[in-house]
């Protein structure tokens, strides 16, 4: 378990992404402090997903900036494990010709990385699958097997894009408990409401790359623009 002083936090300030003529983000503020399990939901095409690559270098944002504890932070995507930040793909992006245990050990910093991997699929209730090959494996399994390279190294900010994509009610539910158990700080993108409601401390709302609302997940089921720019949106 971690402890609050290995933990990072990371604000975002102002940001705003714009491609070409699209503002895919608009101002967007949001501090992610230590231990705490911030959602970031919206219907398609809010940003979501541009405000997890503004964190891990791959998108520059037009205009804000971005803190790593307090200090100015230009994140880039091969500084971001040893900075102890670790995101999972809304895929399952995993190296074909390589084992589940192999796959795994990518994502570990230490010299027993076998050993921490094993671990970290056992903690994912994978561990059977070690020497087998990802692509012969169901999907929900390979999402649990994503999500052990995730946390093989400990992270101490975890962001997780969409990980109850594909996955049944029985998967979802145990998650949940799994995300609610890592002790870290964890950055949630999800398009499903009960893993977001149930697990998060604190939920950013975005539409069209908006800040629309920000609060807990009492307050942001009950504010009026967030049913709105989902019923829009389902309309
Ligand atoms: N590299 C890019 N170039 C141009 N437009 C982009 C690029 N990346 C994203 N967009 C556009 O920016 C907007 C926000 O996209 P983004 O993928 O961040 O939304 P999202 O909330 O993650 O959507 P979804 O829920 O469907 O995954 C969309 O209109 C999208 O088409």
């Amino acid at each position: 378990m971690s402890t609050d002083s290995q933990l990072k936090e990371l604000a975002l300030h102002d940001i705003s992404v714009r491609f070409g003529g699209l503002t895919a983000l608009d101002n967007v503020s949001l501090r992610v402090a230590p231990g705490r399990i911030v959602g970031v939901i919206g219907p398609n095409g809010a940003g979501k997903t541009t405000l997890f690559n503004v964190i891990c270098g791959f998108v520059q944002p037009t205009s804000g900036s971005l803190t790593l504890d307090g200090r100015p932070w230009r994140p880039r995507p091969h500084h971001l494990s040893r900075l102890g930040i670790a995101r999972t793909l809304q895929g399952v992006g995993q190296f074909a010709g390589m084992t589940v245990l192999e796959n795994v050990m990518v994502g570990a910093r230490h010299r027993h990385a076998e050993s921490e991997a094993l671990a970290a699929l056992e903690r994912c209730g994978v561990d059977r699958y070690a020497s087998a090959y990802p692509g012969a494996l169901p999907y929900a399994i390979r999402k649990r097997i994503e999500l052990a390279r995730a946390l093989v190294a400990k992270p101490r900010i975890l962001m997780l894009d969409e990980p109850a994509g594909g996955l049944d009610a029985d998967e979802i539910a145990w998650l949940g408990a799994l995300i609610k158990a890592t002790g870290t700080t964890v950055l949630l993108v999800e398009h499903h409401m009960d893993l977001v409601m149930s697990v998060c401390d604190e939920i950013l709302v975005l539409d069209f790359g908006k800040p629309i609302a920000l609060g807990s997940p009492e307050e942001i089921s009950a504010d009026p623009k967030v049913t709105e720019a989902y019923l829009g949106a389902a309309a």
